[in-house]
């Protein structure tokens, strides 16, 4: 997760430097520290605090808003082979909260996107030579972005170049990792990763992408930017069904805009706002398959776990 001028996912020293200005204007507190820090035999056991910090930057519904200003939210992904991906993605930023959601595919991907559902508003301008200005027309009307959901490891120029365009307009960017080269990781982080102890090797390769926010899934989501390890453990269940990382990637790509708004009003004060919304999207997807799997069990499916982000936002954040 790429906060607002954030730091580049892989390589040389513009990246340390913003990564520095992060660390420095987004030192966690000392109750966190305490809490979460690495080797901290606590960790994960804090959960209420960053919950109500979560809670805290979710926006309130007033009359006196216009539509987008809750998130208008760009993903950049779908092609031939995976049209379910930005959909997931998509619907879930408009299920979480968001006002608006574009997805911007290749052209046999957007009449499929688009018969899932009218909500969503479907770019078919992936393949187009002229792709990256093409999503750039846009980027002055979004507030967060999602690149990754279903786009093909191949376009690896086009997504370092739409990250690159989004960073300087300071919007906030959900990667998912699939799309990043895994060249680009072991160019960054020199050292062999030790892959027994994941929550060293989360923060050591956070830190050295310049302190970008980073999220490890799996039975505990573990969350760094690269100076403390976060661990989400709501329960979710034993069900893995495919598209819960993109309603994941979705909820995230909101949040992100709701935390960075929040940290710029004095809502969060001492705290990363990636690392909040990071945590916010994690709890919500694991509670989403926990009220999914009650109901569905072996047969719970994304689709499933869709419907249920209205309640499970409700338990966990508005209750
Ligand atoms: N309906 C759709 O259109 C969907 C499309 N998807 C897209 O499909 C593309 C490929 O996504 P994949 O998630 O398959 O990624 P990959 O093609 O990188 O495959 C990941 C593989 O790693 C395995 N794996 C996962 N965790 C592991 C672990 N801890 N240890 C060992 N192996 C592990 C998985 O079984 C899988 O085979 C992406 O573009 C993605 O967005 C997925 O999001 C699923 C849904
Ligand atoms: N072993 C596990 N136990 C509990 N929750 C898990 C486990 N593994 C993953 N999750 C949760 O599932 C969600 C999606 O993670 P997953 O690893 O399935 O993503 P993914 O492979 O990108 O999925 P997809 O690409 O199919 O959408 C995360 O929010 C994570 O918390
Ligand atoms: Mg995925």
């Amino acid at each position: 997760l790429l906060p607002r001028g954030g730091a580049a996912p892989a390589g040389g020293g513009p990246a340390s430097r913003s990564g520095a200005r992060q660390r420095a204007a987004h030192a966690p507190d000392a109750a966190f520290e305490r809490y979460y820090s690495l080797g901290s035999s606590s960790l994960g056991g804090m959960d209420d605090d960053i919950v109500s910090l979560v809670k805290s930057i979710v926006p309130p519904l007033t009359s006196k808003k216009h539509k987008g200003q809750d998130g208008r939210i760009g993903i950049i992904g779908g092609c031939k082979d995976y049209t379910g991906a930005p959909y997931f993605a998509a619907i879930s930023a408009l299920k979480v909260g968001g006002d608006l959601s574009h997805v911007f595919c290749t052209k046999d991907a957007a009449m499929v996107i688009k018969s899932y559902s009218p909500e969503l508003i479907v770019h078919p301008v992936l393949d187009s030579p002229n792709a990256v200005e093409e999503i750039e027309k846009w980027l002055p009307r979004l507030h967060g972005l999602v690149v990754g959901p279903g786009l093909g490891r191949e376009d690896f120029l086009l997504k370092t170049e739409v990250i690159e365009r989004s960073k300087a307009r300071d919007i906030p960017i959900v990667i998912d990792a699939v799309s990043l080269d895994q060249n680009q990781i072991h160019q960054t982080h020199h050292e062999p990763m030790n892959s027994s102890d994941h929550q060293r090797s989360v923060m050591q390769l956070s830190a050295a992408m310049g302190n970008l926010t980073l999220v490890l899934k799996g039975e505990q989501d573990l969350i760094s930017d690269g100076s403390k390890v976060y661990s989400c453990s709501v329960e979710g269940s034993g069900r893995r069904c495919g598209g819960q990382g993109d309603l994941l990637s979705g909820s995230m790509g909101v949040m992100a805009h709701w935390a960075h708004a929040a940290s710029t009003a004095g809502l969060i004060r001492g705290m990363n706002p990636s690392v909040v919304a990071a945590f916010g999207a994690c709890s919500l997807t694991r509670q989403c398959n926990n009220q999914a799997f009650q109901r569905h069990g072996r047969s719970t499916t994304t689709s499933d776990m869709i419907q249920e982000i209205g309640p499970a936002f409700r338990k966990l954040f508005e209750s």
